[in-house]
């Protein structure tokens, strides 16, 4: 891949190891070892102060810089040498100040079908194909989704791109999401396997934060793209 940082491998299509080394050692390192009451109390105070913060200082940019980020967002994403040429393409229906992929899916390659995730009663989530003017619903965070059973909708792994909402990003590729553990417990199956689907997660620059540290569950994305930078995952970082 153009632009990777030195001793990464060559793309993230290659078998590789998620990297681990940067881990810090919280009340959630340990969360597996206490019992299931003490489970229940959420430990992750640290994660739900920084989302706080990080989904203010989202919804505070100006309509002129979303309407920008979203425009240079879908060149950077168009342009990645990763993009397949057809397929299934996971997208996201923006909210709460999220980066928009409105331009990204309009300029999609013909061979590149665009979906939506789904909650499935599993926890985790489904893709179905969405075009503008297909119907919709809007899911339990009032999120619209297409109009289909979750049941027999499509697979993460049937996707040949992901692209990930995320409330904050580190330099090492590290994503803090909304908080409910979809996208990490959809796509544990990339701890074991590597793309596709390539995880790309996407936001804007302001939704940068210092190195946090990692949840046993956390799955990070391969790359990381803002309206000004593609970042690449490093598994020894
Ligand atoms: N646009 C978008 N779609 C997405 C996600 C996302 O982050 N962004 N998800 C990423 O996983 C999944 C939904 N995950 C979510 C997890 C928690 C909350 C949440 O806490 N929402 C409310 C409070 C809870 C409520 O209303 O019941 C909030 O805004 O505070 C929302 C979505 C699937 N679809
Ligand atoms: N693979 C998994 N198996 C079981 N539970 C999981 C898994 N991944 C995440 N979780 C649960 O989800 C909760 C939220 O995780 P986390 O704070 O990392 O969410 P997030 O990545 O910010 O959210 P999202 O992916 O929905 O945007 C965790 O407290 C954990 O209990």
């Amino acid at each position: 891949m153009s632009g990777k940082p030195d001793g990464c491998p060559a793309s993230p299509l290659e078998p590789r190891v998620q990297g681990r080394s940067a881990r810090i050692a919280t009340a959630e390192t340990f969360l597996p070892f206490l019992s299931p009451d003490r489970r229940r109390v959420n430990p992750s105070s640290e994660r739900a102060a920084l989302r706080k913060t990080l989904r203010q200082r989202r919804r505070q940019l100006s309509p002129g810089q979303r309407i920008a980020g979203a425009e240079a967002l879908a060149d950077r994403l168009l342009a990645l040498p990763d993009l397949p040429a057809t397929g299934y393409v996971a997208g996201y229906w923006a909210t709460d100040g999220e980066i928009g992929l409105h331009a990204f899916q309009i300029r999609l390659p013909a061979g590149l079908i665009y979906c939506l995730p789904l909650l499935h009663a599993d926890g985790t989530l489904r893709f179905a194909p969405w075009r503008p003017g297909d119907p919709l619903v809007t899911n339990r965070y009032g999120i619209p989704e297409p109009d289909v059973h979750a049941e027999g909708a499509l697979m993460a792994a049937d996707m040949h791109l992901l692209v990930m909402p995320l409330v904050g990003f580190t330099a090492q590729c590290q994503r803090l999401g909304m908080g409910g553990g979809w996208y990490d417990r959809t796509l544990a199956f990339r701890r074991e396997r590597p793309a596709p689907p390539l995880l790309v997660g996407v936001g804007f620059d302001e939704q940068q934060t210092a190195p946090i540290a990692d949840a046993p569950w956390d799955i990070h994305p391969d790359l990381i793209c803002t309206p000004t930078r593609t970042l690449h995952r490093c598994p020894s970082a």
